[in-house]
């Protein structure tokens, strides 16, 4: 069978939905920085439909859920910083690892891939996170939603990583779960991979069209 990895050198991944289940601590987070405003808490399943666009769209979502209606400028920077205080203080407790995730990455490496962080999360979480995890070892270079001038669906990241690790864009492939990760992928000239396990909007993956689509990162050594 051919490999999505054949002829490849660096595979960039996903965070959140994808190497992680973080919706438990977003939730909480996100529940906590409401309730500090005497809004009412989304549960858990809501949120999950919210994440994949950064720390200020989550709270944007969150506050237009509670609200009935988008938030003025002086409400959304408030639940930020609320969430960012929140979340901070407690971002990998109830957070845990997707199957397969620490066995993976090490037989990449093992297999000469270099590994990279692209998520939308702010910058300042990747490392506490990861870290906790005994992951932080293996990327090369781990990039944030605040880290760059844009995020994902922008290709950007995903160029910026390439270049700064010297690889092609056609020797990279990107691995996540939202549509957000194939669209910046097929806007690079990355391959993309897909998950199906993760946070997509309430969409299933194979709507974006990936290269592949695959039940665990597992699959990536087949
Ligand atoms: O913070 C988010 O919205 C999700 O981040 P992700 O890019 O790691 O899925
Ligand atoms: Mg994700």
């Amino acid at each position: 069978m051919h490999n999505i990895l054949s002829g490849k050198r660096l595979v960039a991944f996903d965070l959140d939905g994808t190497l992680i289940d973080s919706v438990p601590d977003l939730a909480a987070g996100l529940q906590a920085a409401l309730a500090e405003l005497g809004l009412p808490r989304p549960d858990d399943v809501q949120v999950a439909d919210w994440v994949g666009n950064g720390a200020a769209k989550l709270v944007e979502r969150g506050l237009a859920w509670a609200l009935g209606e988008s938030p003025s400028p002086e409400l959304q920077e408030a639940g930020l910083a609320a969430f960012m205080r929140h979340y901070g203080a407690a971002p990998f407790a109830r957070t845990v690892l997707h199957e397969g995730v620490a066995a993976t990455l090490t037989a990449l490496e093992e297999r000469g891939f270099r590994l990279a962080l692209i998520t939308n999360k702010p910058e300042r979480f990747i490392a506490p996170i990861l870290g906790h995890f005994g992951l932080l070892e293996h990327f090369a270079l781990c990039i944030g939603g605040d880290s760059l001038a844009e995020k994902k669906p922008s290709p950007l990241p995903l160029l910026y990583v390439a270049n700064a690790l010297g690889v092609e864009p056609r020797a990279c492939v990107m691995v996540g779960d939202s549509r957000h990760d194939i669209q910046a992928g097929q806007a690079a000239g990355f391959a993309t991979v897909a998950l199906p396990y993760g946070y997509n909007h309430g969409e299933p993956i194979e709507a974006s069209r990936p290269d592949a689509c695959i039940d665990s990162l597992a699959a990536l050594l087949d």
